[in-house]
């Protein structure tokens, strides 16, 4: 198991009398791109702050890449790359200006190729204020990536993204991984979440509710999977008794079932279906999803 560079014990922060994170604990492993996902209101963005040194911290520990946030400062932002989640560029600057600022203050000069990746190069000209969204966040992205940093922090990367952009965004994600670059983002896009990152945290009411791969969270929930099935011949009857699983309903010829031990499930279909001298004609298998897991932890929090 690779070592952790982000680590968060016990943090707690408030907003005056109300407590936006009542001690949350969380470790991100160096290369991984870890998710942070919750309701709105979770916690997520102020977690993140505090991850960044934006803010301070009432209570808990909390290391990145080798640094407290709010003492060291001025070390760590020479290994983080940021992308709040409403960007803060001025309207009005260039697309040039933006990259050469960040240039200047981050003492370097961004990596070779990093406009080109990321398709600046005909924007350089365009003022903030005239890009699309989908060209702000990647603009955002680039500039969260030209100090070369160790961990980049994405505060909901691909809100308000179209199909395209989003996989374009995914793709750069997913490129950022294989540099050895640690990504943690806040997501709401359960999609998102389960394609893109390699391992999850569910955020509910300022704690950690669970952590995992998206599959260990979704498999740790109550959810079954379900199986439509339909023959060639239809030779078993809908409410149709099979061991382990419960008949749902019949609908389009197909005979739909929920399970919790899919394999026993299958093998038991297989095994009436030859008894009966049939064969299948379609089978479908729909696994819980993350979404039906999040939907029920929200629901018992
Ligand atoms: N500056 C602030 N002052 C007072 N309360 C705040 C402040 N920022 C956030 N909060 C409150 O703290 C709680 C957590 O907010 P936060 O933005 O961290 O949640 P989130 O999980 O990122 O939400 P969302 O998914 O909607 O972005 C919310 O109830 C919010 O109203």
């Amino acid at each position: 198991m690779s070592e952790s560079i982000v680590s968060i014990q016990n943090l707690v922060k408030r907003y005056s009398a109300f407590t936006a994170v009542n001690g949350a604990d969380l470790e991100v492993r160096r290369g991984e791109v870890f998710g942070l996902l919750g309701p709105n209101g979770a916690g997520k963005t102020t977690t993140l702050e505090c991850l960044e040194g934006m803010r301070r911290a009432d209570a808990g520990h909390i290391r990145i890449a080798g640094c407290d946030p709010f003492r060291e400062a001025s070390v760590l932002r020479k290994k983080l790359g940021v992308q709040l989640q409403s960007s803060s560029l001025p309207e009005y600057i260039l697309v040039g200006e933006a990259l050469e600022l960040t240039e200047a203050w981050s003492s370097g000069s961004a990596p070779e190729g990093l406009i080109e990746e990321f398709g600046l190069q005909d924007l350089m000209k365009k003022q903030y204020r005239q890009l699309s969204t989908g060209q702000k966040r990647r603009l955002n992205l680039a500039l969260a990536l030209v100090k070369n940093p160790e961990v980049v922090v994405l505060d909901e990367p691909t809100a308000g993204l179209d199909v395209q952009s989003r996989a374009l965004l995914h793709d750069k994600i997913r490129k950022i991984r294989a540099q050895g670059v640690t990504v943690l983002l806040a997501t709401h896009d359960m999609a998102e979440a389960e394609d893109l990152c390699d391992r999850i945290a569910i955020l509910l009411n300022g704690k950690i509710a669970v952590c995992g791969t998206p599959e260990e969270v979704t498999a740790a929930g109550n959810q079954e999977t379900r199986i439509r099935l339909r023959t060639a011949r239809g030779s078993l009857l809908p409410g149709s008794d099979l061991s382990g699983a419960a008949f749902v309903r019949e609908k389009d010829g197909y005979l739909e079932w929920k399970c919790r031990d899919l394999v026993l499930t299958i093998t038991e279909l297989f095994r009436q279906i030859s008894d009966r001298e049939d064969s299948v004609d379609d089978l479908r298998v729909e696994r819980p999803s993350l979404e039906e897991r999040f939907l029920e932890l929200v629901k018992g929090a």
